[in-house]
């Protein structure tokens, strides 16, 4: 496949058997495979070319400490959203100087943390945030770096819930504002204005709202440099897509090549957050059959994971490949998969053509991104394990939970 994206053939070819791994480490389970995770931020990295920039892995697409420290031995950078995340960055030993922190809501523990271990920008969505993290940062003695993130007004042309640019949207400064903010922001005595940001919505499929974005963006970069505020840095945002099914996204080449030559002789590093692009196809959640079931018109096949393990199909709709792990001999019939979670919602995917009996391996594919990481344990499921490969090992980097932690740290009423 031409595609930087690989669908993580890493998983089903040559060295790890995915039937072992569910055999000896239990159903339902996440399974990465570093080769491909590597090599899809290696791709993004090449694709920007010599233009100075930094790629800043979306930690919220999987946080897993094992895949961080992954990217974070590539010397990625890291893009995070609360204390958590970047206590998770440092854990796996990524930079702190190579972090940028997106988010509506900071709270000032996390401005201080954040300042204290010396991130690379706070991406500031609002007023409100620019004069809150100037006293946090005077009451630190220090300066925050800061680049403010502009809502452009672009139609992603994403899933409502995962677009992210537009007016009625809760992100960003609008764009009307966004000269007046940034002239706070350089008359404040306690920030530096390092740069410009947006992060339009997730899973696109097409160059033209990247590229419109970008353009507002240089238009307010230029009438800016007119009011004396020179910026060193523009932060794209994350957002490519990838095929999940048959959709073409642009490869990243394509993506970073358009954007490199939007910006002209603007002397702007690049910043990139993507994780989806990076995590999704480096993944596979693999599940086993429990039951088949027929009702007077469907047919399920009832299976151990759900959607508290894997969210996606349940919140939006989301279509992701089902393959059979083992060839079978069972006729292909429509199913729904469904799992044992108490909701009419619960399904992992519909009207899916599929040979199966119970007791057979099912793997969905493209579950690297938002999958465990958007995981709960609703309906008192312990959360799953993850598996990474790594050459012709498999190694558990997270164990799956046992059923005393769930309730850790309730108490009884005396
Ligand atoms: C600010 C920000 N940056 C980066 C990302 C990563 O997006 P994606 O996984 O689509 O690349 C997101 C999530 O949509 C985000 O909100
Ligand atoms: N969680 C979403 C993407 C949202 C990205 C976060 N801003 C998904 O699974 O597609």
């Amino acid at each position: 496949m031409d595609h930087f994206i690989y669908q993580d053939q890493n998983l089903f070819a040559e060295s790890c058997s995915v039937a072992e791994i569910a055999q000896q480490h239990g159903t339902p389970v996440y399974i990465y495979s570093r080769a491909t995770l590597e090599r899809h931020w290696r791709a993004f990295d090449d694709a920007v070319g010599t233009h100075p920039h930094l790629i800043c892995y979306a930690v919220k697409a999987n946080s897993n400490l094992a895949v961080l420290n992954v990217l974070a031995r590539l010397g990625s950078g890291f893009d995070i959203v609360s204390g958590g995340e970047l206590a998770r960055v440092i854990e796996a030993g990524g930079d702190p100087k190579k972090v940028v922190f997106s988010g509506v809501g900071k709270t000032v523990e996390e401005m201080q943390q954040a300042l204290e271990l010396g991130i690379y920008c706070f991406n500031v969505e609002s007023s409100a945030e620019l004069e809150q993290l100037n006293l946090v940062a005077q009451s630190l003695n220090t300066k925050a770096p800061v680049s403010l993130r502009i809502n452009p007004d672009v139609d992603a042309g994403t899933h409502p819930y995962i677009s992210t640019g537009l007016k009625e949207n809760k992100f960003g400064i609008a764009m009307e504002e966004a000269e007046q903010v940034f002239v706070r922001a350089a008359a404040l005595s306690h920030i530096d204005v390092k740069g410009v940001d947006c992060h339009i919505g997730s899973q696109l499929t097409e160059l033209k709202p990247f590229l419109d974005a970008m353009d507002r963006l240089l238009g307010l970069v230029d009438r800016l440099t007119a009011l004396g505020i020179e910026l060193s840095h523009l932060d794209v945002g994350g957002g490519l897509g990838v095929p999940y099914d048959n959709e073409t996204p642009p490869a990243p080449q394509v993506y970073a090549a358009a954007l490199v030559e939007r910006l002209g002789e603007r002397k702007l590093t690049l910043i990139f957050e993507p994780g989806r692009a990076i995590a999704a196809n480096a993944g596979i959640f693999v599940t086993q059959v429990l039951y088949l079931k027929e009702n007077s018109n469907k047919r399920f096949a009832i299976v151990d994971g759900a959607m508290n393990d894997l969210l996606r199909p349940a919140l939006y709709s989301a279509w992701q490949k089902i393959i059979p792990v083992q060839q079978s001999d069972a006729a292909t019939q429509a199913f729904d998969i469904v799992g044992p979670v108490c909701e009419t919602g619960d399904f992992l995917g519909k009207d899916r053509q599929l040979a199966v009996v119970a007791g057979d391996l099912l793997a969905i594919r493209s579950c690297g991104a938002y999958g465990f990481a958007m995981s709960s344990n609703y309906n008192s499921r312990p959360r799953v394990a993850e598996i990474m490969v790594d050459g012709s090992q498999a190694f558990v980097v997270r164990e799956r939970e046992k059923r005393q932690q769930l309730w850790q740290g309730e108490q009884l009423l005396p």
